[in-house]
């Protein structure tokens, strides 16, 4: 593959609304943008790294360090055939998975337009259109989350998902079961926020035919995990403790989860993803993509996966208008029709960048040559 330069560039794009985790709270949407130029063809993808080290350990500043201080490098350094390549070059740097995908997901797009073949294509992936769900924050209020709710289902997204910490909790799910009836699709994602403390909680929300419970426990537990899930039916989902296959292999043995969040940043890359995807398939537990609050382009390459075939659950990939005034893609991420999205066919993310959007919310550039 022919790779002739790396271009950096850091955003801050202001979200439409302000989110709100049991982790924390951001108005503020800031990434690091990264396009790998070769042949007379750009691949594009983005770090979903936060500011802060609140979800994960990374952050904006740490990838963009662990980029130009030893992926770029190792990446000129090493001729590469195919994407799949990537993954082998950077595994002997420990974790910093989230750089690691940001440089390898552009790699793959890069490559899927040297090759003329759209991202979905290449990844194994023949979904023409994918069902979406949103992923709604804590608000002040619980009417402010039925508020949210009732416009996402007048959207006709797939999966309410809703954040919950203590003290904000059963009240929001009985709330919504009330307004709403048993039959909407309704999950709850508590950000690692519980203990086995709080099973009678846990026990409560089990009575509500939630979906799933997403990473109730913490960020890198796998063992208490599955104790709970031997406590309640509904099944649990993990997203923060699971960052490779082996984890996802070794969560699936345990019994930790029935269902898991596939993140591209959080696994390293689209390889990985693709490799814990058919990890589950094998063991029939369904997958689907969680969001990071991408931009245009991180939200191409999580379309882009979930036309593989184990993402049988609706992902939080909602449209870019919900988050954004202008985004950086073109067209725009938009509904084709209630909560579905199109899986593009042309090269690559098939998104182009505007680069006039990029232009205003760019707060630094750097170049890199071999
Ligand atoms: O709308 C989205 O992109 C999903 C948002 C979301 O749930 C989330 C956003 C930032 C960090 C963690 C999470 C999560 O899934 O836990
Ligand atoms: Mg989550």
């Amino acid at each position: 593959m022919k790779i002739e330069r790396v271009e950096l560039q850091h955003l801050q794009m202001p979200l439409r609304f302000r989110f709100e985790t049991s982790f924390g709270s951001t108005t503020m949407k800031d990434f690091i943008l990264v396009s790998v130029y070769g042949d007379g063809e750009v691949g594009y993808a983005e770090s979903v790294a936060m500011p802060d080290p609140f979800y994960s350990e990374e952050t904006t500043d740490t990838v963009w360090s662990i980029l130009e201080k030893f992926l770029i490098p190792r990446l000129f350094a090493h001729p590469i055939e195919s994407p799949e390549e990537v993954e082998r070059l950077f595994a002997p740097i420990r974790r910093n998975n989230m750089a690691k995908s940001a440089l390898e997901g552009a790699v793959w797009d890069l490559s899927c337009k040297q090759k003329g073949i759209s991202l979905a294509k290449a990844l194994g992936g023949d979904k023409k259109v994918i069902d979406v769900g949103v992923s709604i924050g804590i608000e002040p209020t619980v009417d402010e989350v039925l508020a949210k709710v009732e416009r996402s289902l007048g959207d006709g997204y797939k999966k309410i998902k809703v954040k919950i910490k203590p003290g904000f909790d059963v009240q929001v799910i009985r709330a919504i079961r009330e307004k709403f009836g048993d039959d909407v699709p309704l999950m709850a994602d508590a950000n690692s926020a519980y203990t086995l403390d709080h099973l009678h909680i846990m026990k409560e929300l089990d009575q509500y035919g939630l979906i799933m419970i997403e990473q109730p426990l913490a960020h890198d537990d796998i063992v208490d995990h599955a104790k709970l899930q031997a406590e309640i039916s509904t099944p649990i989902c993990l997203d923060e403790s699971i960052h490779t296959a082996e984890d996802a292999r070794k969560a699936i043995e345990l019994g930790s989860c029935r269902i898991i969040n596939i993140k591209i940043g959080r696994v390293g890359g689209l390889t990985e993803a693709r490799r814990i995807h058919d990890l589950c398939q094998a063991n029939h537990i369904p997958v689907w993509c969680g969001g990071m609050l991408e931009s245009g382009v991180g939200r191409a390459h999580n379309i882009a996966i979930t036309a593989l075939p184990n993402f049988t659950i609706p992902g939080d990939t909602s449209a870019g208008s919900r988050y954004w005034e202008e985004d950086i893609v073109e067209p725009g991420v938009e509904l084709i029709a209630p909560g579905e999205l199109a899986v593009p066919d042309g090269p690559g993310i098939g998104y182009a960048l505007n680069q006039k959007a990029v232009g205003k919310y760019v707060l630094r550039t750097a170049h890199f040559r071999p």
